[in-house]
């Protein structure tokens, strides 16, 4: 999928690796719709973004998606504005082990949710285009990171779901395709202040530290370039895509 005049739909836009995929879809000819539950870093970035790449090329929409009547709205005005929606990338989440139920909710819960609007959308089978969703789950989502394990329980939910969606997606004619990026610790605000954020595990603080030291910390380019390879290769369905600091993979899931 060339990217020019494609129009995507960025949740957790306004900071972070959402920033950093909101651009790189923009550098790429993309129209994009940041969605965050950050107003006023949302607005003033995508004054930005407008300043760069053109007037009308980047909307912000306040929405957050544990709201399906917010992510409803956004999806609707974004889909009003650019005359429909190619790419979803579902990137909003927390790590938050003393508020996990929040966790869920956003990471998990947040992703299914705006995925089935966007299914409304995107869907062959409702008219639409298709396109290709990609998920920002999390090296945690492939192994267990015993410091965070709600953490690693949403973002191996994302990875099931995805997977599940690609072949869904593939069975039913939605022409959508499905993927996940995995990526490693990427120097973002969720990375600072990690003890804070480890309720009942903050004891495992050091297991965290010593896994940052071994599997050292991406830049949110790093992710963003990541993030193209899936979005324009029509091949990728259904794929986790590994970034660690030696490189990228692609996980090889055992077959039943
Ligand atoms: N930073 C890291 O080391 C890694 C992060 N990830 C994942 O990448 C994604 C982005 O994380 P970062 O950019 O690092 O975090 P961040 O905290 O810098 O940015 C997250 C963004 O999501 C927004 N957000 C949070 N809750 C929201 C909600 N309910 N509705 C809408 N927007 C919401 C925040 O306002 C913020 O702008 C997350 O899903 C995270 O789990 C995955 C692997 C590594
Ligand atoms: C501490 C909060 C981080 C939140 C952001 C995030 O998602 C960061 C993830 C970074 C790395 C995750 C690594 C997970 C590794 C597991 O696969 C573990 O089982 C690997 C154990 C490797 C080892 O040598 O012990």
């Amino acid at each position: 999928m060339a990217l020019t005049g494609k129009s995507a739909v960025v949740t957790g836009a306004a900071l972070g690796i959402g920033k950093g995929l909101s651009e790189v879809l923009l550098q790429n000819g993309a129209k994009v719709a940041l969605l965050d539950v950050k107003e006023s870093a949302g607005q003033s970035l995508v004054e930005s973004l407008n300043q760069q790449h053109g007037t009308g090329s980047a909307l912000f929409l306040k929405c957050d998606v544990e709201s399906e009547e917010q992510l409803k709205a956004a999806f609707q005005k974004a889909t009003e504005t650019f005359g429909g929606i190619d790419i979803l990338c579902n990137n909003a989440g927390i790590m938050n082990e003393a508020t996990w139920e929040k966790a869920v909710s956003i990471n998990l819960m947040g992703v299914i949710r705006a995925t089935y609007i966007a299914l409304e959308h995107m869907s062959k089978l409702n008219g639409g285009k298709g396109g290709v969703i990609v998920q920002t789950a999390s090296l945690a989502g492939l192994g267990p990171f015993p410091s965070c394990p709600v953490y690693t329980a949403t973002k191996s939910g994302v990875v099931g779901f995805t997977r599940a969606m690609a072949a869904a997606s593939a069975v039913s004619g939605y022409g959508i395709r499905f993927n996940a990026l995995c990526p490693t610790f990427v120097q973002t605000e969720m990375i600072t202040n990690i003890p804070a954020r480890l309720g009942q595990f903050s004891h495992l603080n050091e297991v965290a530290e010593q896994l940052k030291e071994k599997l050292g910390v991406l830049s949110v380019s790093d992710v963003a370039e990541s993030l193209l390879e899936l979005v324009t290769d029509e091949t990728k369905n259904g794929e986790a895509l590994m970034i660690l600091t030696k490189g990228k993979a692609y996980m090889q899931f055992p077959s039943p």
